[in-house]
């Protein structure tokens, strides 16, 4: 266990750059350590490009990107001695290009009242967490917040989010076991208007083995949603686990038009060496990702910033 995972106190003082950095460290250490394998002393040429393409494709960027990054890495540099060094750099240059039009920050317009936000995700993923941190932040913002327990399936999911309710102090609409995640959505709005509450947090459940009970599920919220709101929910996010490698391409397929995905956020990239999975999904879907989870701290979600991410896991110096 890293030091921020043992002692969640201390670090607020690091930088958020230097938290993420550390977070992603073996992603880092797989793609770094892979450049300067391939490259020390040899020249780019077919050889060394395809080595770099599958250090790509093994950092799970998924074949198109991969070809495409080694492609343009390439690009005018064939039979030159280029130092690992700088390709670290021009492929931090390269994958920043692919996230770039993905990053977007999570906003609340606060013309919205309530602003109703719709969380996604398979079991395990990280939401439960992942809306008490958002919770915990929106409320440092000054804005008040209400959770929807809609994960009615599993006791825990529901208990975990009333600690985090009372934690920051933001009330928490839930109903029985098994109850009815639509019939609590429909409340939770009306008390959230009633109240005048900022935003409105819904969690949902997320039981992929049962995918076509779980989306007939969702499908109902959604439309209960709507018809208490046309526009919401305003946010509908899904939570990623960046553990799951290539499985998250699945998971954005089956929730991407059953939720009606606005964007992406992607947890537990301090897990993982294949950060690479959001240079796929980038490529792939282009949904808007808003936030990635680097360790269990609350400052360990953060805004996800295309050229920061690229240096951090490339060991890019610059
Ligand atoms: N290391 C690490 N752990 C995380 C991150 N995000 C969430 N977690 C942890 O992941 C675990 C699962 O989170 P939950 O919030 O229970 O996940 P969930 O999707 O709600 O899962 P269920 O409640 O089981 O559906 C918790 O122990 C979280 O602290 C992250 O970015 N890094």
């Amino acid at each position: 266990m890293s030091e921020h995972e043992t002692n969640p106190e201390k670090p607020e003082k690091k930088s958020l750059f230097k938290r993420m950095k550390e977070g992603l460290q073996r992603s880092t250490q797989a793609l770094s350590e892979g450049v300067s394998g391939i490259f020390t002393k040899r020249k780019l040429d077919g050889e060394t490009l395809q080595e770099l393409e599958d250090l790509l494709i093994m950092a799970d960027m998924g074949l198109d990107q991969a070809a495409a990054i080694a492609e343009a890495v390439g690009k005018g540099r064939y039979n030159k001695e280029v130092s690992p060094e700088e390709i670290r750099e021009i492929l931090a240059e390269e994958i920043a290009a692919v996230l770039a039009p993905v990053e977007k920050p999570f906003e609340i317009d606060s013309s919205k009242k309530p602003f109703i936000v719709l969380v996604t995700g398979v079991n395990g993923s990280g939401k439960t967490t992942t809306i008490g941190k958002i919770g915990a932040k929106l409320k440092a913002e000054g804005k008040s917040v209400m959770f929807a327990a809609g994960d009615t399936f599993r006791a825990a999911a529901i208990d975990q989010l009333k600690i985090w309710g009372e934690r920051i102090g933001a009330p928490v609409v839930e109903t029985k076991v098994g109850g009815d995640a639509a019939g609590l959505a429909f409340e939770a709005i009306d008390r959230a208007k009633a109240e005048g509450t900022d935003v409105l947090l819904i969690d949902t459940a997320g039981r992929l083995q049962n995918k076509a009970g779980l989306m007939a599920e969702l499908e109902k919220v959604v439309r209960v949603i709507k018809k208490r709101d046309p526009e919401a929910p305003h946010l509908s996010l899904l939570v990623l686990d960046a553990t799951t490698g290539q499985n998250a391409i699945n998971q954005v397929e089956v929730f991407k038009e059953t939720a009606g995905l606005t964007g992406l956020i992607m947890t537990k990239l301090d897990g993982t060496a294949r950060g690479g999975i959001l240079v796929a999904l980038a490529g792939r879907f282009g949904l808007p990702v808003h936030l990635i989870g680097v360790g269990e701290g609350i400052d360990d979600l953060q805004s996800f910033n295309a050229k920061n991410f690229a240096r951090a896991i490339t060991g890019a110096q610059k």
